[in-house]
């Protein structure tokens, strides 16, 4: 379960988000073998939260919300990779709608930041899906399996293999109409297929395809009944520990 808190909570809300997140989990004897809960906070943010979390030993894992794809050099305003890992991130969210809709990152541009994520160690989320147009048209599946295939174009199978996916239906994000479990099925059970084709059959079924999209702790269960759903990666919902450690603990209020 990863929390994308987008351009929210500055480096003191960061720590005192942290604990509580850490505290809740705490209390409820949280099993992070079993769901690993991360955050993925504004950059200004990490390294608070890195020194945070090595100096109480906690187990949430956290990462960044974007990187550049170059190295070094003359990119004002631009986060290297390797800046990533040195704040010791383990993910890193690649391709995430609202950056392909106000920076106007293309395909190409996700393809060279998820390489640029694997050659620093780090794990990308690279993030999929349709708008409303396309839902509408009835393409969503043949319009996210492009963008997968684009972003992982001359990425090697074994990286394939290690990548999150997040599928997330523009039109879901941040507008309370979560896509039905039904919904989620079909694109992430597609995903899994092309990585099938991508990589192997094996790899495929390990990789971690995650649904993001108005997931709030009254919805998460029935997303995460479907075979192909793996996770969520949580936006809104994520800024309030509690709602969001009752996300990471959808399995203790499953009504069997
Ligand atoms: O974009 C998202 C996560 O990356 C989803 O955001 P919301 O959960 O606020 O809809």
């Amino acid at each position: 379960m990863a929390g994308n808190w987008k351009m929210n909570l500055d480096h003191q809300q960061a720590i005192s988000t942290v604990q509580k997140l850490s505290w809740t989990l705490k209390d409820a004897k949280h099993d992070y073998a079993a769901v690993e809960v991360a955050v993925i906070p504004p950059f200004t943010d990490l390294r608070s939260v890195q020194t945070l979390v090595d100096a109480d030993k906690l187990e949430i894992v956290y990462g960044a919300q974007d990187l550049s794809r170059h190295e070094s050099g003359a990119y004002t305003g631009e986060i290297s990779g390797t800046m990533l890992n040195k704040l010791g991130c383990t993910y890193v969210v690649i391709g995430h709608s609202e950056r392909r809709e106000y920076h106007a990152e293309s395909d190409d541009v996700v393809n060279a930041k998820v390489r640029a994520a694997f050659a620093h160690g780090l794990t990308p989320i690279l993030c999929v899906g349709e708008g409303l147009e396309v839902r509408k048209a009835g393409n969503q599946v043949s319009h996210t399996l492009a963008q997968v295939e684009a972003a992982l174009a001359d990425v090697p199978s074994e990286q394939i293999a290690k990548i999150v996916i997040a599928y997330e239906p523009v039109w879901a994000i941040g507008t309370g109409e979560v896509a039905t479990p039904d919904d989620a099925q079909e694109v992430c059970g597609a995903i899994r297929r092309v990585l099938g084709e991508l990589c192997d059959e094996g790899a495929a079924a390990g990789v971690r395809v995650l649904y993001g999209g108005s997931v709030k702790s009254g919805n998460v269960a029935q997303i995460m009944a479907q075979p192909d759903v793996d996770g969520a990666l949580v936006g809104g919902a994520s800024l309030d520990p509690e709602e969001f450690a009752k996300i990471a603990r959808y399995q203790s209020h499953v009504v069997a």
